[in-house]
C-alpha cells in the first residue's frame, strides 16, 4: 500500500502588516467585517465597523501593537511561524502556514504545499483554537474550506476538531506551566478571550440549554460540542487537576470585550482589580485560548492587566507564556496528524 501524499496548515488569526494606523485599519476592517465576529446583517455591520469602531480603534489598537511589535514582525505571526519550523522538524509531511485574516491566505498554504508535494492528496487542517467560537475555530475553518471549494483542489480536506479536552493538548498545557508554579503565589486565573453571550446562545444546537439551565457548562448536553463557555471550564478543570491546585485557588475569567454587549462573565479586567481587595497579592495568569502569544496576552494582559492588579493593590504578577513552540506541544499537532492517517 503506498502512503497518502499529505500536507499540513497550521492556522491562526492573523495580525496586520504593520503597526502603521492604515494597517490597522485595513486588519481591523476585514476582522470586524467578518459576520461571524459582529453577527449583525451587513448594512448595520458596516456602518458600525467602518463608521464607528474602526476609526476610533485603528489608532488605539496601532498604538497596543507597536508596544509589542519585534523587528521579524509581529509575535502572533513570529511565533505562527516558528511553530511551523518546530512541526517541519517532527514531520515528513510539508508543513504550511495560514491566517483567518491578512496574508498567508489558506489557498497561499495550498499552493504552497502542492508546489512541495505535486499529487497532494489530503491536507490536513489545524486550527490553532483549542475551543470552538463562532469567531474563532468555526470562522477560521468555513473560511479554509470555502477556499478549498472555491479553488476546486483535488486533494481532500481534513479538520482537526477542537482540542479542549485532548489529553495531549492538556498535558502539553499543564508541562508549560507547572515551572511557574514552584513559586508562591495566591490564585492562579484562566484568563479566555471573550465572546458576545449572544453568540453562545447561537451556538447551540439545542436550542435551550447554554446560559438557560443553571450551571448550564457543568450539566451534560449535546449543546457543549459548540459550547465556548463549556470547553474553556473543562480546560480549567483538567489542567487545574494536573497540576493539582486546589479548587479554591483557581478561577476563570474572560477578557478582551468589544462594544456595549453583554459577554461572557466575569470579565478579567474586573477580576484584576478585585482580587487584591479579596486578600490575592500574588497572582499567576494564563491564557489558554491562545496557543500563540499575541496582542490579547502581551499588551492587554501582561501590561494592561498587570497595571491594573498592581494599582489595586496586588504585590507580583507573573504571566505564563501561551504553549508556542513548547516541545510537547510541537508532539501533540504531529500525534494528531499521525493519528489521522489510521
Ligand atoms: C466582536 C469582537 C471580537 C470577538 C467576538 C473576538 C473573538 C475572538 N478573538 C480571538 C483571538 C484573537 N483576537 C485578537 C485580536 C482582536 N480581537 C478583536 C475582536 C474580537 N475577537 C479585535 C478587534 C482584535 C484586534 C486587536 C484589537 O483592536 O483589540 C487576537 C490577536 C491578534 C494579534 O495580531 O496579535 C487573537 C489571537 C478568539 C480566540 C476569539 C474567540 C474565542
Ligand atoms: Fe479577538
Ligand atoms: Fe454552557
Amino acid at each position: 500500500m503506498t502512503a497518502t501524499k499529505r500536507g499540513i496548515v497550521l492556522m491562526n488569526l492573523g495580525s496586520p502588516d504593520s503597526t502603521r494606523v492604515k494597517d490597522v485599519r485595513r486588519y481591523l476592517n476585514e476582522f470586524l467585517m467578518d459576520e461571524r465576529v459582529i453577527d449583525m446583517p451587513w448594512l448595520g455591520r458596516l456602518l458600525l465597523v467602518k463608521g464607528i469602531i474602526v476609526p476610533f480603534r485603528a489608532p488605539k489598537s496601532a498604538h497596543a501593537y507597536s508596544t509589542i511589535w519585534t523587528a521579524a514582525g509581529s509575535p502572533l505571526m513570529v511565533l505562527s511561524k516558528q511553530l511551523q519550523e518546530a512541526l517541519q522538524q517532527q514531520v515528513t509531511e510539508p508543513v504550511a502556514l495560514a491566517m483567518r485574516y491578512g496574508a498567508p491566505a489558506p489557498w497561499t498554504a495550498y499552493d504552497e504545499l502542492l508546489e512541495k508535494m505535486p499529487g497532494l492528496e489530503e491536507v490536513v487542517l489545524v486550527p490553532l483554537y483549542p475551543h470552538y467560537a463562532m469567531s474563532s475555530y468555526e470562522t477560521a475553518v468555513e473560511y479554509a474550506k470555502e477556499a478549498h471549494v472555491k479553488g476546486k483542489y483535488a486533494f481532500k480536506l481534513t479538520v482537526i476538531p477542537p482540542y479542549y479536552d485532548n489529553t495531549l493538548y492538556l498535558d502539553a498545557l499543564a508541562a508549560s506551566m507547572k515551572p511557574y508554579l514552584q513559586q508562591p503565589y495566591d490564585h492562579f486565573l484562566f484568563s479566555y478571550h471573550g465572546v458576545p453571550e449572544r453568540h453562545i446562545h447561537k451556538g447551540d444546537i439545542t436550542g435551550n440549554h447554554c446560559l438557560k439551565v443553571n450551571n448550564c457548562c457543568e450539566v451534560s448536553s449535546e449543546a457543549h460540542k459548540q459550547c465556548y463557555r463549556h470547553q474553556c471550564l473543562v480546560t480549567t478543570k483538567k489542567v487545574a487537576a494536573l497540576l493539582e491546585i486546589p479548587a479554591q485557588k483557581y478561577s476563570f475569567s474572560f477578557q478582551s470585550r468589544l462594544g456595549r454587549d453583554e459577554w461572557l462573565k466575569p470579565y478579567t479586567a474586573q477580576r484584576l482589580a478585585e482580587l487584591p481587595t479579596e486578600g490575592v497579592k500574588n497572582l499567576l495568569v494564563a491564557c489558554p485560548a491562545f496557543v500563540s502569544d499575541c496582542l490579547e496576552t502581551l499588551e492587554e494582559i501582561a501590561e494592561q492587566g498587570k497595571e491594573t492588579f498592581m494599582q489595586a493593590g496586588g504585590e507580583s504578577f507573573t504571566m505564563i507564556p501561551c504553549l508556542n513552540v513548547h516541545p510537547m506541544w510541537v508532539k501533540a499537532i504531529a500525534s494528531w496528524v499521525k493519528d489521522n492517517e489510521k
